[in-house]
């Protein structure tokens, strides 16, 4: 699991710890972290450190010393080091120092350091780290937007990037590789911010730290979570995930639903609804039962939503009713944003709601009257916008798009690595709502089923978009669902 933390809490452990260690030892174990990198990169790209172009963009803070004294220790090692002081009035004394011993070069005019830039074999970004407040300032940002050949290395985190929301108010730079110093950042991990960070490597230094504010799956704690039938195991112990989904005018939804649902991990799938005849044309393994999901038979989650149409209100309304875990989606999410949070008051179990930015505004107007947000700004903020849905619903939400982010109301945050913009595709979320519910009938806490179902998607989008990518198709993805599984126990 990948641990992240936001700036006040690094800041904290930073103090506690700096007051034990001598003064400056931080900062030289961050460095020797970072020149390690920066050598291993240049190793191969170039076959050695010596005689290579090296530029340090240094800023006003320790984020600048940490670049400068990684620089000092490439030039030892016969690197050409270039210093950019950004702010020569304010630069680490220490570091500069230290690059000026090595017989690094030091530049301050503009114009030599952009040049630099666009010619050297890497460059480490030290313009500015967690201290960051808003978009880049003019001389920084020249950077952002100059041509260059070699690979650039973000310290801590890219420069422009909001550390703890993963917010680009305005340029960035666009690393490589970011070297992340003691703990991950939030804005590594949440689009936008991590798609300016490349490979992002942690560097420990040795902070205790408390709980992390976000964090992120990786395959061995998916491979942990996945529900696995045992020699005891019927299909009613699996659990039965009930599909409420698809209408006359969209049947397809149900039938991609229950396509997720039938490989998710459940025992069995029980569809309600019009579309029972395509349903089990397609899956004929499907459960199918005349009427909404009141009455139903026995069922331990429910999808509903996906192509619900008209018949949306009614079902969700018999759906919430229900005292096992529901997962709302599409039409039913849309129903939900006129009825606002009151509607989840009475339930007993988990809700699991799954908006994309679209959906989250017209939910997030129904939770306080206004008029919907732009869907636009609720993107360009995933983070506050998935916390404030959990918060005023509730429920766990899972927030989709660019870096999906999944929020339990009691404050947990997972975000999720592994889709791919493929998956921007008609349907992809209907398989995504199945295969979810699917996780949760099989007896999954709605955050753990939501981010093992973002998981399990996002790795079957990429596997059926192949490499370098081609479109897909909905039903791809759900096809792509048991190869992914069986690569995620396999490690
Ligand atoms: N505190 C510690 O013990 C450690 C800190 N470390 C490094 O120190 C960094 C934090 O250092 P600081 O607190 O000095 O902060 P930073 O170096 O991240 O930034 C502060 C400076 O940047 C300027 N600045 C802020 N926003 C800007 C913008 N948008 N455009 C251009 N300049 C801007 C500010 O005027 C200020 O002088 C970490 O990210 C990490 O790299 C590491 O050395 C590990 C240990
Ligand atoms: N730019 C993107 N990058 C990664 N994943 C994306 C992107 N855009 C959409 N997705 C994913 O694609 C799926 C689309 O779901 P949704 O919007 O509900 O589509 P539909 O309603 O057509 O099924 C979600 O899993 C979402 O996270
Ligand atoms: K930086």
């Amino acid at each position: 699991m990948r641990h992240a933390h936001r700036v006040e809490i690094v800041r904290a452990s930073e103090a506690e710890l700096m007051a034990r260690l001598p003064e400056g030892t931080l900062m030289q174990r961050a460095a020797a972290g970072l020149a390690a990198t920066c050598a291993r990169l240049l190793t191969g790209r170039r076959g050695r450190v010596y005689g290579s172009r090296v530029v340090v963009l240094a800023g006003s803070g320790d984020n600048g010393g940490d670049a400068l004294y990684a620089g000092a220790a490439l030039a030892r090692r016969g690197a050409r080091v270039t210093a950019v002081l950004l702010a020569p009035e304010r630069v680490h004394a220490g570091g500069l120092a230290a690059v000026r011993s090595a017989r690094g070069r030091v530049v301050v005019e503009r114009e030599t350091g952009l040049a630099e830039f666009s010619r050297a074999d890497l460059v480490l970004d030290g313009i500015v780290g967690i201290g960051g407040r808003g978009g880049l300032r003019a001389g920084a940002r020249s950077y952002a937007e100059a041509a260059r050949r070699g690979v650039v290395v973000a310290v801590d985190l890219p420069s422009g990037v909001d550390a703890d929301t993963g917010e680009v108010p305005g340029a960035a730079l666009r690393a490589d590789v970011t070297v992340c110093f003691g703990t991950y950042k939030p804005g590594l991990l949440v689009d936008p911010g991590a798609s300016y960070a490349g490979a992002v490597q942690l560097v420990g230094i040795g902070l205790e730290l408390p709980p992390p504010d976000v964090t992120a799956l990786q395959h061995a704690d998916v491979a942990a979570l996945l529900p696995v039938p045992d020699v005891e195991s019927d299909k009613y112990r699996r659990g039965v995930v009930g599909v409420a989904a698809g209408s006359a005018t969209y049947p397809g939804a149900a039938v991609l639903a229950v396509a997720g649902a039938l490989r998710g991990g459940a025992g069995a799938v029980r569809y309600v609804g019009t579309a029972a005849e395509e349903v089990v044309r397609r899956f004929p393994e499907t459960l199918v039962t005349e009427g909404g999901p009141h009455g139903a038979g026995r069922v331990q989650a429910w999808v509903v939503g996906p192509g619900g149409g008209e018949g949306a209100r009614q079902t969700l309304a018999e759906a919430l009713a229900s005292d096992v875990p529901v997962l709302v989606d599409a039409d039913g999410l849309t129903e939900l944003g006129r009825l606002g949070p009151g509607a989840l008051a009475g339930r007993t179990a988990p809700t699991l709601l799954t908006p994309h930015t679209g959906e989250a505004a017209r939910l997030l107007a129904g939770a306080d009257g206004t008029a919907p947000p732009a869907a636009a700004d609720l993107a360009a903020a995933r983070l506050a916008t998935a916390r404030r849905l959990a918060a005023a619903y509730r429920a766990t939400v899972l927030l989709k798009g660019s870096t999906t982010v999944i929020a339990d109301p009691g404050g947990a945050v997972r975000v999720n690595p592994t889709g791919t913009s493929w998956l921007a595709t008609a349907g992809s979320g209907d398989v995504l709502a199945g295969l979810a519910g699917s996780l949760l009938a099989a007896g999954l806490p709605a955050l753990d089923a939501a981010s093992v179902a973002a998981y399990l998607h996002g790795l079957a989008g990429r596997h059926a978009a192949g490499e370098p990518g081609a479109p897909v198709t909905a039903s791809w993805v759900a096809e792509a669902l048991p190869v992914v599984w069986r690569g995620v126990r396999e490690g």
